[in-house]
C-alpha cells in the first residue's frame, strides 16, 4: 500500500470575489521509503499542494490519504527557514516535539542526544540556536523533525537560504538520515539539479492551474547514487537535459 495518497486533489482560493485555481486534479502516490520532488516555476502550486499534505489548508476538492488513513498526522517538515527558538538550547529545541508528546525528560535527551550525534553535531547540545551557523542549524532542525519519528518528511526547499558547499553536503545527510530511517520524503523545489540528485521519481507541475504535467522516474543509475556522487555522475547531465527541455517548453507554452 502506498504511503501516501494524493487523491484528486483540486484548490481554488476566494479572496475579496476573486475566484484563483491554484491545484486542478493532481493524483499521485508516494511509496513507503521513496523520495520523491515536485518541481515546478514559481506560482504552479506547490506551497498550496504542500500546506493540503500537512493538513494545514482543506483541498476544495479531494483529499489526502496517509497510509490508509484519511489523515495527515505523521508528518514532519524541514522548511527553508529552521525555526529553532532562540532562547532554547541546542538539546531543548531537538527535544521540544517529544516533551510535547508528553515523553519521559531522561529518553528525550536520550534521543536527543543520538540524533544530534547522528547529523554530526556531538557536541552542542548546551549551545543556542545563534551560536551555530545556518548549515548547522538546519542539521539540528533535520534532528528535530526526526525525533518525533514522523512517517512523511515534507521538505521545503530547506537549502535554499544556504551557501553551495553547505547545500551540497546537506543534501548527502538528509538523503542518508532517511534512508538509515527508512522515511518516506517529499521535497518541494524549483532547483532541477537538487530534485535529480535526491529523488526517485520527480513530478514536474505546470502553471495557471497547477496541474501534473509529466512524473519523470530518476534513472537508477543515479537514484541508487548519493546526492553528490549522482550530481556528479557521467548520466546526470543527459537526464538534467531533458527535465529542462520539459520545463522550457512549459513556459514557452504559458507564456505563448
Ligand atoms: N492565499 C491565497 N489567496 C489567493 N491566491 C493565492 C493564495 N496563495 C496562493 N495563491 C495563488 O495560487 C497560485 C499558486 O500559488 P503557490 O504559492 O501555491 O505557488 P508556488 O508554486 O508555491 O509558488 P512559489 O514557488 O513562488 O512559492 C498562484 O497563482 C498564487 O497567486
Amino acid at each position: 500500500m502506498a504511503m501516501l495518497t494524493v487523491n484528486h486533489i483540486s484548490h481554488t482560493y476566494f479572496s475579496q470575489e476573486v475566484a484563483t485555481e491554484a491545484l486542478r486534479d493532481i493524483h499521485f502516490s508516494v511509496a513507503h521509503g521513496e523520495f520523491v520532488s515536485i518541481l515546478g516555476a514559481s506560482g504552479c502550486g506547490k506551497s498550496t499542494l504542500l500546506s493540503i499534505m500537512a493538513g494545514l489548508l482543506e483541498p476544495t476538492v479531494g483529499d489526502i490519504v496517509v497510509e490508509g488513513n484519511s489523515q495527515s498526522m505523521s508528518i514532519g517538515y524541514m522548511l527553508q527557514q529552521d525555526y529553532l527558538f532562540p532562547w532554547k538550547t541546542i538539546e531543548e529545541n531537538v527535544m521540544l516535539g517529544l516533551k510535547l508528546l508528553k515523553h519521559e525528560e531522561a529518553q528525550a535527551k536520550q534521543t536527543a542526544q543520538q540524533l544530534l550525534d547522528a547529523v554530526g553535531l556531538p557536541n552542542v547540545e548546551k549551545k543556542y540556536p545563534r551560536q551555530l551557523s545556518g548549515g548547522m542549524r538546519q542539521r539540528v532542525a533535520l534532528a528535530r523533525t526526526l525525533a518525533v519519528n514522523p512517517k512523511i518528511l515534507l521538505l521545503d526547499e530547506p537549502f535554499s537560504a544556504l551557501d553551495y558547499k553547505s547545500k551540497l553536503k546537506l543534501e548527502d545527510l538528509v538523503c542518508a538520515m532517511l534512508k538509515s530511517y527508512e522515511k518516506t520524503a517529499i521535497l518541494v523545489t524549483h532547483d532541477i539539479g537538487e530534485a535529480i540528485a535526491m529523488s526517485d521519481r520527480i513530478i514536474l507541475m505546470s502553471a495557471k492551474p497547477g496541474t501534473i504535467h509529466k512524473i519523470f522516474d530518476v534513472p537508477q543509475q543515479l537514484a541508487a547514487l548519493t546526492p553528490f556522487e549522482a550530481r556528479t555522475h557521467a548520466s546526470y547531465g543527459a537526464f538534467f537535459q531533458s527535465v529542462w527541455k520539459e520545463l522550457e517548453s512549459l513556459e514557452h507554452s504559458t507564456s505563448s
